[in-house]
């Protein structure tokens, strides 16, 4: 026995296990053990909502990886080619290279029909999760200090996610990409002074020319993937840095994280999660066809499909397009200005613009400079809420616009009735929501406050012995009240008196009167309604008027 435990003794001391010794070899060079120790043990918090980036994240590797499968067999030419795969109907056509080896990917690469639908799928699901992470991290308020600059990052993802989409979506030159390329060439060569000149660096002469394709190939499988890689990475390393925000709830405070280790529990949970939404988009991708470009044909700059749609992410800008009005001016006798494209080429960013801002316009209103890592409930910050929910209505009426040729084939309806009601519905439908959503959020604060104080209804009825009737209440656990009640309720900012304590008259710009307006409009009175306290809550409870 004992000579057993010395043996033991002796190898251990005498050479350290493979494994342990592979560890130690890296840690020289690397520095593993001081990484591992810090990310290991790295907290992160638990909630449905924080799943939505990881969606993003792993449809983003999910496109990265089918991206490099099809970049094997695409070839990126515009020259004309005849056609002699497997797909009978197009034999003997004539075809750019792009869309032969499209057609080839699809019928005869092992396996490519498969990957090019998860790709295009995980495309979409890419972006959508990307939209709503977006809107979770908006109506919570995670954008607040320290997360301003990740909020930008974060944007700059989405930007160039739209892009890489738009680049991706053109590569295979079937009728409809072609076409979309057509509509952005017609967008640039609308801009005014730089437009001919940009139309003839990206197109290498007149449309379409030999280069786009090319062009975009590059921008699609490199430029776009790089930066969006970096800037995923520089993402994830802020939210390691800031550490995640967190719902309120008993022991969850400004200062503290609480949640599971790293490893090995969310490791465990993230890389489950990896494989449902791989299994997820590949179910999807094997049932539903996707961008089925055989049917549709080659592009030819002389045919125009009808249905032609930009995939979802961008249709809100093809939209904008659609309702605007085909104005022109013609100035000094012989320049045209196409107002008709103009003015939503400049709608289109500007909306990205102003929700891009938002962080900073809110912080300028509030003058809250402190860091927040409780995430907030969109009820209790409704005029945020409202806005948001604004951008959003304004956001899918361009989206339907859009579409308003499919909204009128598939729904029988006239396509300027749809147009029209685009038109109008772009201006009055975010006004329309914007107070009812500040209505909503209010009247769910009230149930918030009643619920505390009053309890939940159980809807047992009780007749009480002199005949009347009550609704038993059930009191609220403490931790729920606990939630109910840990929120904020700033003030608004108040403009300091007219005339200071020796009577000198204070001056008070403009900017400023806005700014304590904007913070009523916050904080006011009309925005909140005030939480109940322990006070009352005591006095309720305490059996005066307690039912
Ligand atoms: C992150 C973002 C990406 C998005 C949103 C995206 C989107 C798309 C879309 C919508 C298509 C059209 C698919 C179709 O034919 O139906 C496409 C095609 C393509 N993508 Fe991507 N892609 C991304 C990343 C990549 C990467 C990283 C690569 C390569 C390394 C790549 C390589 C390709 C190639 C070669 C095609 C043309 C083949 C084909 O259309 O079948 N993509 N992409
Ligand atoms: C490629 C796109 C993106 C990926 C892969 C990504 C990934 C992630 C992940 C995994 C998290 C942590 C989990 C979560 O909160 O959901 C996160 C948090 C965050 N993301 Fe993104 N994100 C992307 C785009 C965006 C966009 C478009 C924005 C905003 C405009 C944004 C802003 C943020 C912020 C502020 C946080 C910190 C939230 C907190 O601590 O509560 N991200 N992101």
């Amino acid at each position: 026995m004992s000579t057993a435990t010395d043996e033991r003794t002796t190898a251990r001391r005498g050479k350290a296990p493979a494994g342990e010794r592979l560890a130690d070899w890296a840690d020289g060079r690397l520095g593993v053990y001081g990484a591992a120790k810090y990310g290991m043990r790295k907290v992160f918090p638990d909630h449905w909502s924080f799943l939505l980036g990881e969606i993003a994240l792993f449809s983003f590797i999910i496109v990265l990886l089918t991206g490099v499968y099809l970049t094997l067999f695409f070839v990126p030419s515009m020259a004309q080619v005849e056609y002699h795969g497997s797909y009978v109907p197009m034999q003997g056509q004539l075809m750019s290279e792009a869309y032969a080896s499209t057609l080839d990917i699809s019928f005869d690469v092992r396996g490519g029909l498969l990957v090019r639908q998860i790709h295009h799928w995980g495309a979409l699901i890419f972006v959508v999760a990307i939209f709503i992470h977006m809107m979770r991290v908006f109506f919570t308020g995670a954008f607040r200090k320290p997360r301003e600059i990740n909020w930008l990052f974060g944007f700059t993802l989405f930007i160039l996610a739209l892009f890489t989409g738009l680049t991706g979506y053109s590569l295979p030159d079937d009728l409809l990409s072609g076409t979309g390329i057509r509509f952005m060439e017609g967008a640039i060569l609308a801009t005014p002074v730089v437009g001919t000149w940009i139309q003839m660096l990206l197109f290498g002469g007149e449309f379409p020319g030999h280069d786009i394709i090319p062009r975009f190939f590059v921008i699609h499988v490199l430029l776009l993937p790089g930066l969006l890689l970096a800037l995923v990475v520089a993402h994830l390393i802020l939210i390691v840095f800031h550490k995640h925000t967190h719902y309120a709830g008993p022991g969850k405070t400004n200062t503290n994280v609480v949640g599971m280790p790293f490893f090995p529990v969310y490791m465990a949970k993230a890389g489950g999660f990896t494989f449902i939404v791989f299994g997820v988009i590949t179910l999807i991708a094997g049932t539903v066809t996707i961008n089925p470009v055989w049917t549709i044909g080659p592009y030819r700059p002389e045919t125009v499909s009808t249905n032609a749609q930009p995939d979802w992410y961008l249709g809100f800008s093809e939209g904008l397009v659609r309702m605007m009005p085909g104005w022109e001016i013609v100035l000094f006798g012989d320049y045209t200005l196409n107002l008709g494209l103009l003015i939503p080429l400049g709608v289109f960013p500007a909306m990205l613009v102003v929700l891009m801002l938002y962080p900073f316009f809110e912080s300028w209103v509030t003058k809250d400079t402190r860091e927040h890592h409780i995430a907030q409930r969109p009820r209790n910050v409704p005029t945020r809420t409202a806005f948001g929910m604004a951008w959003l209505s304004a956001y899918f009426v361009a989206l339907v616009a859009g579409g308003n040729d499919v909204w009128a084939i598939n729904f029988n309806l006239s396509i300027n009735a749809i147009t029209w009601f685009c038109r109008i519905g772009f201006f009055v439908l975010p006004v329309l929501v914007f107070f009812l959503t500040r209505r909503i959020c209010l009247g769910l604060q009230r149930r918030d406050r009643d619920k505390v104080l009053h309890g939940r209804e159980t809807g047992i009825i009780k007749r009480l012995p002199h005949g009347e009737f009550i609704e038993v209440h059930e009191p609220l656990p403490p931790a729920e009240r606990y939630k109910l009640t840990a929120h904020e309720q700033p003030r608004p900012l108040s403009l300091p008196p007219a005339v200071d304590e020796n009577g000198v008259e204070r001056k008070v710009g403009p900017l400023e009167k806005l700014r304590a307006r904007l913070s009523r409009g916050y904080y006011g009175e009309q925005a909140q309604i005030p939480k109940a306290t322990a006070e009352e809550y005591r006095e309720i409870t305490s059996g005066h008027g307690h039912h």
